[in-house]
Order: C-alpha cells, then structure tokens, then sequence
C-alpha cells in the first residue's frame, strides 16, 4: 500500500538514514527510535512534505515525488507543533477537511469528539486548548480522515489515562481495518496495540 526505496536523509556529513526500503502495510506500524533517529523527519518524508536526499517514496502506486497533486489528499500527518491553525476552532477545521478528504468519516470523527471529551471545546480557537486536547483534535481527524496513509508521531504523549486506553481501542480497530496504513512514531512499542510491522531507526 505504502513503499520506500532507498530512501535516505543527510545534510553536510551528517546521515539521519539510508538505503530505507520498506513496504508499509494495512494497520498500524511503528516507526521506533531514540531522540534524534530522524522519526519525524521519516514521517514528513513520508506525507510527501519534506524531499528525502535520495530514493522516493509511493502510496496507492502514486510517487509523492512525481505526483503531489494526487498524494497529498491520500496521507494525512498530525503535527502537534503545527501553528497555523490556533486562531481556528477544531468545529472550524473539522468543516474544511471533506474538501481535501473526501473519504471522511463524520460519524467516526463525531465519535471520537465525544469519546475523547472534546464536545465543551469544539467552538474555542486551539490555542486555548490544553495540549492533550489539541492533539486529541489532531488525532480524530488523522484516524476519521479516510486518508490511506495516516501518520501519528507520538500519539500518546500529553493523553490522559482514559484517552490513552480509548486511543489503544481505536488503534486495535485501525489495524483490523483493510485497505488503511497508521504509521505511528515513538520510542517504545505501545502497550495493547496490533502491530503490523516495525522500522527501526
Ligand atoms: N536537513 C537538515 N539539516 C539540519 N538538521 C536536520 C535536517 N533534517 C533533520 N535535521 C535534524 O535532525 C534531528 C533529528 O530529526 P527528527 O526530529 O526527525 O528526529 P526524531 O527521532 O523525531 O527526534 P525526537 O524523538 O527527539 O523528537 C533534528 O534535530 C532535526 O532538526
């Protein structure tokens, strides 16, 4: 479903990783490694964000490199240190995202609003959020998008323990679901979730 071949990232002498053929599958995988193994920067790749120094990358047979246009509306990457959207509430957003994901799943995302205690801040800009609801917002809408390829760099951080478990159910689902890739990062294998394979940087 999702590939990479002979991916690799470097600047000056500096190797963040090479020679990265991997086949992605349906569920979820991790992305495992030690603080500065270059996990964000293989997820960014990954969403077709950011250009790898070699080698490429492809979902659903389209090259994020060749065709970007057709790429994008298929991966769907949560960045918690994204800004841009702090003046907007998450009701806001959530009503822009069938425009760029049109597989999106409303009675999934209205779902995971309630389940994750997120209906008293639908209406609040993000930037009052606490930064375990903002990433609450960010992760309902990567699993309820459609997208093929969702990409969730440290998902658990900043949950509280209820969230935490719900987020362990959602993903245990996620992964007996055809036809979808989770791309997880993190430094340990979660506890309580199927893996479908692991990258080790
Ligand atoms: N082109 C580049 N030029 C300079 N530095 C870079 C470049 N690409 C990545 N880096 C740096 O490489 C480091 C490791 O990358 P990355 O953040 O992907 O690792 P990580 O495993 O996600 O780290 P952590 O677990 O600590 O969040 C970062 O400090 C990043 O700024």
């Amino acid at each position: 479903m999702s590939q990479t071949r002979h991916l690799s990232h470097a600047w000056g002498n500096h190797v963040l990783f090479e020679g990265l053929s991997i086949a992605i599958p349906a569920g979820v995988t991790l992305v495992q490694g030690d603080e500065q193994t270059g996990k964000t920067t293989l997820l960014r790749i990954l969403a077709g964000e950011l250009a790898p120094s070699g080698g490429w990358v492809e979902t659903q047979g389209q090259r994020a490199d060749k065709q970007p246009e057709t790429y994008a509306p298929m991966v769907f990457r949560t960045d918690p240190l994204h800004t841009a959207l702090d003046q907007t509430s998450p009701s806001a957003w959530f009503n822009t995202l069938p425009d760029c994901y049109p597989l999106l799943n409303p009675g999934m995302l209205g779902a995971l609003v309630k389940d994750f205690g997120l209906s008293p801040h639908m209406d609040k800009p993000l930037y009052m959020l606490s930064a375990g609801s903002r990433r609450k917002v960010w992760i309902s809408a990567a699993l309820a998008s459609g997208a093929a390829l969702t990409l969730i760099d440290q998902p658990f951080a900043a949950l509280d323990g209820p969230s935490m478990r719900l987020l362990r159910e959602v993903l245990q689902d996620f992964s007996e679901q055809a036809g979808r890739a989770c791309v997880i990062a993190d430094y340990e294998a979660p506890e309580g979730v199927p893996l479908a394979s692991t990258i080790h940087l």
